[in-house]
């Protein structure tokens, strides 16, 4: 594998599609192992009457989800699954983890046998049968081996080439150190710097659970609250994190929560996320989730929201909620109109 030149396909276009794809359209052209040319599957739709895909390929911009940034013109919109993803050696997923099952499926029967995959998603599948980490999912059902990166990236701060740090997880008993590194260049700038753990679920977990204290923080910006107050919020929320991660998943690494996936990832995205922002518009507009999400985010998905009920629905399965009253209250003032002072206290 190592010797073998890596074609990359990007399944995901969204905000931070986007972005990961403009990375790795760069990086792709720096290192002799990777082939030039990107594919980024857009899920079909028009855009100021025009197909998004053909608009991105005509402007080299994705002007919906990622407006007034340049992409490399190596990376080529497609929106036939199976043309993007036949002969890719690297399938990078990045798209809200309530579309997975659905592109998964449509990927079945595709894929070249020795493909291998990348998740950027942050998201959780978890039910009243059980919990699964989306890059135990997708490598599941495709039969692929699966790696993850999880970081304090708020897209259009990376976009800009902001500094920004991030965490790539993989497991040791699938992939050598030397296909991590060279995953590893193909994601890492100078401006995006990205560390490379053995410990997928560490890193992918804190990804999926920071979206639940991110609308914590939301609540308690809604409510006019101060620094101190989410300071709180951020603590409680950081140690339910750290319980919930330790409880349901065997060998996390305690290192691992000191990664930018871990703590770094909580404090932007409680600051600088479309979480928070969204949740301080639940509280002031007392209107329902979807009307604020298609209000505020134009086309872009919250992942918090549905964490929050998936992580609601697995813990009262299982007599736990008592266990994390943090997280139950987030669900109860989300979906059971419990008062968001409750946050607190
Ligand atoms: N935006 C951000 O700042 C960051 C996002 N992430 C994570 O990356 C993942 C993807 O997020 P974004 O790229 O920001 O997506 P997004 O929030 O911009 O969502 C829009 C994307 O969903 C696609 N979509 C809509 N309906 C669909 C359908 N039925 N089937 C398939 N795709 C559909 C759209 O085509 C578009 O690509 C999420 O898990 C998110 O938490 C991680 C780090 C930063
Ligand atoms: O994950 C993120 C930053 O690391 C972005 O979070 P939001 O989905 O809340 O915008």
């Amino acid at each position: 594998m190592a010797s073998k030149i890596w074609r990359v396909s990007i399944i995901g276009s969204g905000n931070w599609g986007t972005v990961v794809a403009r990375i790795v359209g760069h990086n792709v052209k720096r290192f002799s192992c990777f082939d030039e040319h990107v594919w980024m599957y857009v899920y079909p739709e028009m855009f100021e009457g025009e197909d998004l895909g053909t608009q991105i390929n005509r402007t080299h911009e994705n002007r919906k989800y990622l407006p007034g940034i340049s992409l490399p013109k190596n990376v080529v919109a497609n929106g036939n699954i199976h043309e993007c993803v036949k002969n890719a050696d690297i399938l990078v997923f990045v798209i809200p983890h309530q579309f997975v099952p659905k592109i998964c499926s449509s990927m079945e029967g595709s894929l070249l046998k020795s493909a291998r995959g990348v998740s950027f998603i942050k998201g959780l599948f978890c039910n009243k049968d059980g919990i699964e980490l989306v890059s135990q999912y997708i490598g599941k059902t495709l039969r692929i081996p699966m790696n993850t990166v999880s970081g304090a990236n708020v897209a259009n701060e990376v976009a800009q080439e902001k500094f920004a740090e991030a965490t790539l997880g993989f497991d040791e008993k699938v992939t050598s150190r030397d296909e991590a590194s060279r995953l590893q260049q193909l994601f890492d700038t100078p401006y995006f710097r990205v560390g490379i753990v053995p410990d997928i679920a560490g890193v992918e977990i804190q990804g999926a659970l920071k979206n639940i204290i991110a609308l914590a923080a939301g609540f308690s910006d809604g409510l006019g609250m101060g620094s101190n107050t989410k300071a709180a919020v951020i603590r409680i929320g950081l140690k339910e994190m750290h319980k919930f991660a330790r409880m349901f998943f065997e060998g996390i690494k305690e290192e691992t929560f000191w990664e930018s996936c871990g703590i770094a990832d909580v404090i932007t995205t409680c600051y600088a996320g479309r979480n928070r922002r969204c949740a301080e518009e639940f509280v002031k507009s007392k209107q329902p989730w979807n009307d604020i999400e298609k209000r505020l985010l134009n086309g872009q998905r919250l992942q918090g929201t549905l964490t929050s009920q998936e992580v609601h629905d697995f813990l009262s399965a299982r007599n736990l909620t008592d266990e994390f009253p943090f997280f139950e209250k987030v669900f109860k003032i989300s979906f059971e109109g419990q008062d968001p002072n409750s946050i607190i206290g």
